[in-house]
This record gives structure tokens, sequence and C-alpha cells, in this order.
């Protein structure tokens, strides 16, 4: 007793197959029956599932489920049969052993019997033919009927709900595609395995019995108890999880595969995310719906049998039929005469058999690998998949809402937003975050690693929910929208993105709406422009099978391995599969590839889907290698309105702050200290400008302003080019009336000029050029620059009408870099639609604006963006801008930069697209030094400094004289 109740299991080994396996018996008497209890209880409370689900099952296809019914039963039938058939010639040998002759009527029962049992195999055969048939009939049936409806509830989860313990216990699993492994599948088999088992015993004890109680009572009261006994502990017997195949089988359908694959991607918790946040659910949905149609009735190629069928009674004829002259043999032995004995000695010999034939049932029954209960528990899971509700909430409402969104993009508002990941983490993911993205605006969103960004993202695609706070859309609050109208309008790029097991033409076009695939132009040229802003046309052209190419194939075979019925796959027949149907080999693919695929799907939807509205990116270069990050960069540009946020930059947050504190001080100097500094003591033009010291021909600009640039010194002597006295020291206020003003404002703009020079390199890599390509628009050591600073402020009106800081135009530097100072929400960039969208300021980021130097350097590959400014209502605003510009000494015209082909696509794509003509002509200034042609400008635009420090020049541009109006020349292009 000791022993057993010891801890080391009572372990039994056995071989079988290639396989060892070990498993644990019962231990003692004792919990063998409380076991037996408690599985009685536990099989009475799953039979309600269980019978639900034979409703089901055979509802899906009735004829075919009874007859399989009749399919599975005649086994045991014949298997009673057959026994009856042993009996009836045992006692006629016996007649024949003791009255040396069989009565005539018995010999023709006995031919007829040997006549049918003839036709046996034939009954047998299509017995099993049947059971086939009709198995694949139901499987094909309840795939047709159960799976979309599994597949639609399963992907209609989100994310907080799918990865809930509890709901991972009943989400179909993905290898459960191969039908003889499905929930539904799976239950019937066993249940069938079961039952037969269970019907040839008690047919075979009612046989046995009927047989004995025709001689015997005794025998027939002792037989019945004996086999009922039997009968009973088979049942529940605990099981030893030895199990073995009843058949194996292969396929070659093409669609096979494919809905193999589907199935993974629906059911493997790996893809669900990308799944759900781009839209390609429906692609998946509709897809697996039309291949369950399509794959229909399965043609196997190919088809093997094993030994060990589930019903192997057969197998016994044989045994019979060498056994019977045996017996024969025995009972004409000459010392047993008599009938009585020969009755004996039948019903023994009868007895002995009848009970070897009810104990291989009984083995069957034990050996099945599932036994009752875990069979019950498999329609419990089914069904209990069907109750599981999701915590997502979302509402009706499409996207876009009609009186709300703007055509321009999502306003994304986020107001104390908390996000807890998971109840194991005391840290939330997200911490009270507030922040609002302008529709139209790019934005990028900085911060250490594990700060929460994805996390934002993953609300913002309503993957999950906040836990706190509220997310608003247009206004809206975000649970308002139909998630999934919400996704279609977006495109995201996470770090966590997946490639599906799918053909790459379908990994690139399954996140477009259907509406969208069926579009002419959604032909081989859109997936080649996708590919190559993604950066994945290399890859893919190296492809055998370019589009064609299936990523990481899914392939299976459908086998029932291990399942049900006795024996194992023979090692030979393992081999043989294998040989015939390889599996179909993945093709390597690096990370960075995989990133170039998941940028091109997202250039897809961009190019494709007619309505994006939100374009989120997180990361998506991180195994990317320079050159294919440029790629991708440059082509996210082309969908932005060429202006951008500038965050994380080398300008000190310190220095931001500082300026942001000091320059406004400068106009509340006394003003005629301001006076002082007019810019018509400057031969550099620099200084300050009082309000509505400029004015436009079309609009009135108020504001008033503080030029100023490096410390340069001006180098012009008599007799050298006038565009020299550009260069030179600002005027600055007197150090005590503005103490650290001068400082400030110089450190500010020397971080400011690094950083341009920086950030000129990472527009020429955006542009597809090597970094230094920009180079030749500037002299080495920028000597010969002169980038100029202002700081600018607009008056409130007091009125509350918003009037016109600065009327619409387009920057003549380079590249603008505007610190917006104050909160006011007046800035506004026309995007490439010619829509205004407001740039409201955002704490240590930079505007950046695009030239018109720039533009034409680059040909208007990278056009100027026009951009205004509105006046403020109430309070003053306050920025600084700093324009960067080319070297004095460069001509615009005369250099021509190597663009990849690429790039002047997307050019010519976008003009077209814009309605422009694609051909730029420089203008004959622009074959001019770039100092004349600034000098040029600034003279126009102040006639008083050129009357005072260009006389020569004043008579050229001002034939008539000074104008009566102050005249700042401002017009759209000028700066
Ligand atoms: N699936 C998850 N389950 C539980 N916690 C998570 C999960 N994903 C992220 N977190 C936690 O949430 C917090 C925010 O993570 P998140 O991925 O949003 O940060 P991130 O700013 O995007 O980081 P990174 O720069 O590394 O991408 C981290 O503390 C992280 O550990
Ligand atoms: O003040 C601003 O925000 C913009 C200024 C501007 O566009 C300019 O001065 O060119
Ligand atoms: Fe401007």
């Amino acid at each position: 007793m000791s022993r057993l109740s010891s801890s080391t299991p009572d372990i039994k080994r056995a071989q079988k197959g290639i396989f060892e396996i070990a498993f644990e018996r019962p231990r003692s008497l004792r919990a063998f029956f409380q076991n037996f209890k408690s599985n009685l209880q536990l099989t009475w409370s799953r039979l309600r599932d269980a019978v639900r689900l034979v409703k089901d099952l055979c509802l899906v296809s009735p004829v075919a489920f009874c007859l399989y019914v009749v399919a599975v039963l005649w086994p045991s039938v014949l298997s009673a049969l057959y026994l009856c058939l042993a009996a009836f010639l045992l006692q006629a040998g016996a007649e024949f052993v003791v009255q040396s002759q069989i009565a005539d009527a018995k010999i023709e029962t006995i031919k007829e019997l040997c006549a049918a049992s003839l036709l046996c195999p034939f009954a047998n055969a299509f017995f099993e033919q049947l059971r086939y048939q009709c198995s694949r009939r139901i499987k094909h049936g309840f795939r047709e009927h159960f799976y979309p409806i599994l597949a639609r509830r399963t992907l209609a989860f989100d994310l907080d709900t799918a990865i809930a313990p509890d709901v991972q216990a009943v989400l179909p699993q993905p290898w459960a595609f191969e039908m003889d492994n499905s929930i539904g599948w799976e239950f019937l088999c066993g249940l069938t395995c079961i039952v037969q088992n269970l019907v040839t015993a008690a047919l075979q004890i009612f046989v046995i019995s009927a047989i004995l109680a025709s001689r015997n009572l005794i025998h027939f009261t002792l037989g019945i108890l004996g086999c009922t006994a039997l009968l009973t502990t088979m049942i529940f017997i605990p099981t030893n999880g030895l199990g073995g195949v009843g058949y194996s089988f292969w396929t070659h359908h093409p669609s096979y595969y494919h809905l193999a694959a589907l199935h993974e991607i629906i059911f493997d918790t790996k893809y669900r995310e990308t799944l759900l946040k781009d839209g390609s659910i429906n692609f998946v949905l509709h897809e697996y719906e039309r291949c369950t149609r399509e794959l229909g009735f399965l043609s196997f190629d190919a088809e093997m049998l094993t030994y060990g069928l589930p019903v192997a009674w057969y197998w016994q004829i044989l045994q019979v039929l060498v056994e019977t002259p045996l017996i024969g043999f025995f009972l004409t032995n000459p010392s047993n005469k008599g009938i009585s004995s020969a009755t004996w000695l039948t019903t023994g010999l009868f007895v002995q058999f009848a009970t070897r034939q009810l104990g291989q049932n009984v083995k069957k029954v034990r050996q099945s690998q599932k036994p009752l209960l875990e069979v019950l528990a498999l329609a419990e899971t089914f069904y209990k998949f069907f109750a599981i509700h999701g915590s997502f909430s979302e509402g009706g409402r499409s996207y876009p809402d009609e009186t709300h969104s703007l055509p321009s993009g999502m306003r994304i508002s986020f107001r104390h937003v908390n996000f807890h990941r998971s109840s194991l983490s005391a840290r939330p993911a997200v911490k009270d975050v507030s922040f609002d993205i302008a529709p139209g605006s790019f934005v990028l969103l900085v911060g250490e690693n594990g700060s929460g960004k994805t996390s934002l993202l993953h609300l913002l695609s309503r993957l999950f929910t906040s836990s706190a706070g509220d997310i608003s859309i247009d206004g809206i609050p975000i649970q308002d929208f139909e998630a999934q109208s919400l996704r279609e309008s977006m495109v995201t790029l996470l770090q966590s993105e997946e490639v599906y097991p799918l053909s790459i033409r379908e990994n690139l076009s399954m996140s477009l709406t259907e509406s969208d695939r069926a579009q002419d132009r959604l032909k081989a040229q859109s997936f080649d422009i996708a590919s190559k802003s993604g950066g994945s046309n290399h890859f893919i052209e190296n492809l055998v099978g370019k589009y064609e190419t299936v990523l990481n194939p899914v392939g299976r075979f459908n086998t029932s391995s291990d399942v049900f019925g006795n024996g194992v796959v023979s090692p030979v027949v393992l081999e043989e599969m294998y040989r015939n149907a390889p599996r179909a080999s993945s093709i390597p693919i690096s990370n960075g590839e995989k990133q170039r695929l998941i940028a091109s799907r997202a250039f897809m939807k961009l190019n494709n889907h007619p309505d994006v509205r939100l374009l989120v990116v997180d990361e998506p270069t991180t195994s990317l290698d320079a050159r294919a990050e440029r790629d991708i960069f440059a082509g996210f540009r082309e969908h932005s309105s060429g202006f951008l946020y500038l965050s994380n930059h080398p300008v000190p947050g310190q220095v931001i702050a500082q300026v942001k504190a000091i320059a406004p001080k400068f106009f509340e100097l006394p003003q005629s200290a301001k006076d002082e500094l007019d810019m018509k003591n400057s031969m550099h033009f620099h200084g300050y400008l009082k309000v509505s010291g400029e004015t436009l021909s079309n609009d009135a600009s108020v504001r008033e302003q503080f030029n100023f640039g490096g410390a340069r010194v001006c180098s012009w002597k008599e007799g050298e080019p006038e565009y020299l006295k550009l260069h030179g020291e600002a005027l600055w206020p007197q150090e005590e009336a503005l103490p650290g003003f001068r400082d400030t404002m110089l450190t500010y703009y020397n971080h400011v000029e690094d950083l341009s020079y920086k950030f000129t390199r990472l527009v020429s890599e955006a542009l597809g050029l090597s970094a230094d390509a920009l180079d030749v628009f500037f002299d080495k050591d920028h000597g010969n620059l002169q980038p100029r600073c202002k700081i600018l402020r607009y008056p409130g009106t007091p009125d509350g009408k918003p009037g016109s800081g600065i009327a619409a135009h387009v920057d003549g530097s380079f590249l603008t870099y505007l610190l917006q100072a104050t909160d006011h929400r007046t800035l506004e960039v026309k995007n490439l639609s010619g829509e205004w969208i407001p740039v409201p300021p955002k704490e240590n980021t930079f505007v950046i604006n695009l030239g018109k130097t720039l533009e034409k350097a680059t040909r208007r590959v990278l056009p100027a963006t026009p951009h205004r400014v509105l006046s403020p209502i109430g309070e003053p605003r306050f920025s600084v801008a700093f324009f960067s510009s080319i070297g004095h000494e460069i001509r615009v015209a005369e250099h021509n930069l190597p663009f990849p082909q690429e790039v002047l696509d997307m050019k010519l794509a976008r003009d077209k697209k814009l309605g422009v003509d694609s051909n730029f002509s420089f203008s004959e200034r622009d074959m001019e030094l770039a100092g004349e042609v600034v000098l040029a400008r600034k003279l126009r635009s102040h006639a008083d400094v050129t009357e005072r420090f260009y006389p020569a020049l004043f008579s050229k541009f001002y034939p008539e004289g000074r104008p009566a109006k102050p005249n700042t020349g401002r017009n759209l292009l000028s700066k």
C-alpha cells in the first residue's frame, strides 16, 4: 500500500511505431472508483453540448449523416452475425461428429452461409467506401458551414479579448485546420468510434447470451452478467493514451494549401494585430469563404490505408478460417463420442471464441485515443467559443463622418489617456497623455523605448481600448466609430507587422477594399510602383515566381495520425508520404526584406485607396539599410503636404526656452530704441521693421520684426561685387537695454544654422541622393552664405476678428526653420490638394517649410510650401524664423542633381495628379549668381537702404525715385 501511494507514478512504456510513449496507470482502487464517479458526473454535464453538436453535424448533411451511421454500424452487425455463424458451424460440426451426418436442410443453410460470407468482403468494401464518402461529405458540409462562422467570430475579437487566457483556451487553433483535428470533426470521429465499439460489444453480448440461453439457463445468466460487467467497466476505464492510426492521406490540390494558409492567418494570433488594423480582414474572410466553397469535395491525389483500420474485426475471419478446421479435427477425435459431450465441447469452444472477440473489442475501446469524456469535452469547447463576448465596444458611425471630418486628414485628440496593458505590470503603458494632432499634419512621436509610443498607435487603431481618458477623432469619441471603417481610412506601419503566408501579390493588395482591388489601375503597374516606393522591387524581381511567390507557405498533410483506431503510421508510409507530397519550401526572407514588403503594402494602400486620412509610421525602418530607409521616407514625403514638423533635433530645449522668453522682450523696448535699430540703418538689411512696415500687393501684413544674422564680418571693398555687402554684423540693442538678448539670439542662430546643414544632408538622402549631393549649392566652409533670422510679432486684433498676419506666400529661402514661440494656432500651410491646414505649435518642435530656392535647386522635385499666418485674436503672437540660403557664388540653374529614376517618376506622377506641367524651366535670374539675386530682391524691397548704401544701384531699381509708401516689396515668392 505504501508503495502504491508513493509519489512515483506507475509508468508504463511502450514502443509504438517510431515513437516511444510513456503513460501513467491509475494507482489505487479507491482512486479508480473516485475517478469513475467524477467521470460519470462530468459525462452527464457534457452530454447536452454533445447532443447539440451531433444535431448540428447531422443538419449539415442529413442523408450523408444517416448513411454514415449505417456504414459505421455495419461492422458491429456483421461481427454479431459472424458469431451466429460460428455457433451454427460449430453445432453442425458436432452433429456430424456424433451422427456421422448432417441434416440436408442444415447442409443447404451452410452452403448459403458460405456463399454469403464470400460476399462479406465485398459488403465490407462497400460499407467502408460508404463510410468514407459520407465522412467526406459531412466534413465538407461542416467546413462550409462552420469554418467561416468560426473565422468571422474569431476575427471580431479585439486584441484585448483575444489574448485573454480563458479565451485563448477555446479559440480554434491554427492546426485545427486539418479536418481530422478540427473540434467538430474530432468529436464525431471519437464518438463514432466509441459508439461503434459499444454497439459491437452490445450485439456480441446479446448474441452470445442468446446462443447460450438456447442451451442452458445458467450459462445464459452467467454470460449476461459477465458481459455486462465487462461492458460497463470498459466505458469509463481511464485509458492509457495509446492509440493509433486510422488512415492518412495527402493532397496536392492548390486550394487546399491556400485555404490552410488563410486558416493559419485567421487563427494564429501572431497575425491578428496586422489583420485587424490594416483592413485585410475583409480580404481574408472573403477568400476563406470562397476557398471553402471552391475546394468543395476534396479529391485526394492519393490515399493510404495503413494497417490497423479502425474496425479490424474482419481480420479475424482469417483466424476463424484457420481455427475451424482445427476444431473439426479435434471433434473427430474418436475418444469423444456422444452427443452431450460434443455439445459441451462446441459450447466451450464457442464461449472461448466469443469472449476473445468481445475481449478484442473491449481492448479497442480502451485503446481509443480519446475516452468518452474527452470526446464530450470537445463539444463543450466548441460551443463555449460561440459564447465568448469581447469587452470591445464600437459604435455604428462610419468614418469619415459627413459633418465633422475633413478631407485633409484626421483631427486627433487625446485627453488624459491612461492605458494598462496587463494586470501584471504595475506601470501603465500610457499615462495621462494629452495631445492634439491637426488634420493634414505630419507628426513624429519621439520618446524613450517603452515610453508608450506603440501603445498610442494601438489605441488609435482600436486594437486596444484605453483604460481611462478620452480619445476623439474629428471631435467624435473614437469608440463611437465602427472600428473597421476607421481602420480602413488609416495606413499604419507598426513595428510588429507581419507578412502573411500568401503570395506577394496578395500580401501587397489585401489591405485594400474590394472595390479598390477591382480597379483597373490595380494592374501590374500599381504593384510595381508600390514595390518600388517600399524598396522591395529588387527583391521581388529576383524571385522566380515574382509577385506570385508564396511567402513562408503553409504546407500540411491532412493526416489523421494517432487520433482514433489502432495502429500507427509505419515509417515506410511516412517516408512514402513525404516523397510524394514534399512540403512547399519557404523562400528565405530577411528582416529588411520583410520590412520593405510591409512598407510596399502601405504604399499600395496609400496609392490605391482613395481615402486614407491617417498615415502612422512606427519606426518602419529599424531593419533597413540607409538606402532603403531613405527611399521609404522619400515615398511617404510624396503623400505629405511638403512641410513637416521636426522634433528631437539637436537644438537644446533650454536654448529654445530662453529664446521664447527673451525674443518678445525686444518689442517691449521703447519705440525710440527700436527706431535706432531700423533697417534703414543697416547696409546688410538687418534690423527692425515696424508694424505695417511691409505691404503686400494683395493683402496687408500686420507684424513687427527684428532681422539679424550670424556674426559675419563685411569684407566688401570698393570695386568688388555689391552683394558682398550682404554679409555683416547685425544691429543689436544696447546690452543694458536688453541684457542677454544678443547672446541668446546668436546662440540660437548658431544652433539652428548647425542643424540646417545636418538636416540638408537628410533631405538629400530622402531624395535618393548621396548625403553630400546638395553641397554643390554651398561653399565648403559655408563662409559665403548669409542665413537670416527674424523675430516676428503679430499684434492681436482688438476686435476679435482674425485679420491677416502675413498673406499666403512661399519663402525665398532654401529651407525655413520656424519656431512658434506662443500657443497661437494661426499658421497654416497649403497641401498639395490646395487645402489650408493649420499647423499648431508643438513643444520643442520646428515647422520646416520648403523654400523657393530648394524648389529651383531640385527643379521642383520639392515644390515650395505656400503658407500664411492669420492675425491672432487677443494676445500677440511671436515666432522666430530661420531662413537657410545657398552660397552667394552659386548659380542655381547650373546644377542638375542626379535624381534616381524612382524619384523622378514620383515627381511625374505627382505633377500628373495635380495637373501641373512637368517641365521645369529656369528664369534668367536663375542663371545669375545667388548673391546678385538675393541683393536685387532686398534692394527692391527696401528703397531707403538702397538709397543710402547702394547709391550706384538706386537709379536702376528706382528709376522714378523713392516710392511714397514704405515698400518692403514682399511678394509671393520673396524672402
Ligand atoms: N503586449 C504587451 N503586453 C504587456 N505590456 C506591454 C506590451 N507591449 C508593450 N508593453 C509595455 O507597455 C509599455 C509601453 O510600450 P510601447 O511598446 O508602447 O512603447 P514604445 O514607446 O513604443 O517603445 P519602443 O520605442 O521600444 O518601441 C512598456 O512598458 C512595455 O513594456
Ligand atoms: O510667423 C510665422 O509663423 C511664419 C513667418 C513666415 O512665414 C515668414 O516670415 O516667411
Ligand atoms: Fe514664410
